[in-house]
């Protein structure tokens, strides 16, 4: 892995927009999209840049089950308020929340997923390891499915909601499996929560326990801390 360490999320967000820039111009044609705080300063910075996307397609990670995109806490909402409004894509996907039948839902996106094979994916990185919404305990070969989430993740994810009981229990998200076939990955972290999952991520075993140890395997990573998301690393 390749760790860039940064002084806050201004300079994480425009080292970002770098890595973006660089798969542009070595001629990237789909970008695995990612939600949370973590992505939007990159996402800002490539909004006040001048690359375009009207040739490009984009594929999401996840979506809560039960939100559609009228629903501001909805994924899809997000990324129209973050990226799409200012930034268009030829096509954009997410997976559909609405949709009650999972097994339906999930065979689409894999099938989405496989149609448009992922140059580059940004991923943010949840405080028990997560990424994408693949919580500790999901198989590294695992395919788009519906997750349960953990208390942890919905306790984090409160922040958004106006109560915590408002906050989906399920969402869709890709598999870890897909997300290890991206060409690049580019995983962004800032904060002292987060120090403890990129400790776990970049030093410790790979393992279900921590989802994102999985990248250990994957040959081109890009890893773009603050000092505090840093703090526990012995060798930096
Ligand atoms: O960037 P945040 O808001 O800390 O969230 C971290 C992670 O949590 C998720 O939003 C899902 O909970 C991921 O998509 C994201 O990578």
């Amino acid at each position: 892995m390749k760790l860039i360490i940064v002084k806050d999320q201004n300079e994480g967000g425009q080292k970002g927009y770098e890595v973006f820039k660089d798969a542009k111009d070595a001629n990237a044609k789909v970008f695995g999209l990612a939600t949370g705080s973590t992505p939007l300063t990159t996402y800002a910075a490539i909004t006040a840049s001048d690359l375009d996307f009207t040739d490009a397609t984009s594929v999401n990670l996840d979506e809560y089950v039960g939100l559609g995109e009228k629903d501001s806490q909805s994924y899809r909402y997000f990324m129209n308020e973050n990226l799409f409004s200012k930034k268009p894509f030829k096509t954009s996907y997410l997976p559909n929340g609405l949709e009650d039948d999972a097994e339906k839902e999930t065979k689409r996106y894999d099938k989405i997923i496989e149609e448009n094979p992922i140059d580059l994916q940004i991923l943010g990185i949840g405080k028990n390891g997560h990424i994408g919404f693949n919580e500790p305990g999901t198989a590294g070969d695992s395919l788009t499915h519906k997750v349960h989430l953990t208390e942890s993740t919905i306790k984090s994810n409160a922040r958004f909601f106006e109560n915590e009981a408002d906050v989906p229990n399920y969402a869709y998200s890709m598999g870890i499996g897909s997300i290890m076939k991206s060409k690049k990955i580019l995983l962004e972290a800032f904060g002292e929560s987060k120090a403890e999952a990129i400790k776990g991520m970049i030093e410790g075993p790979v393992t279900e326990d921590v989802p994102a140890s999985f990248l250990q395997n994957h040959g081109d990573v890009t890893v773009i801390v603050d000092e505090a998301a840093a703090s526990l690393l012995k060798n930096k």
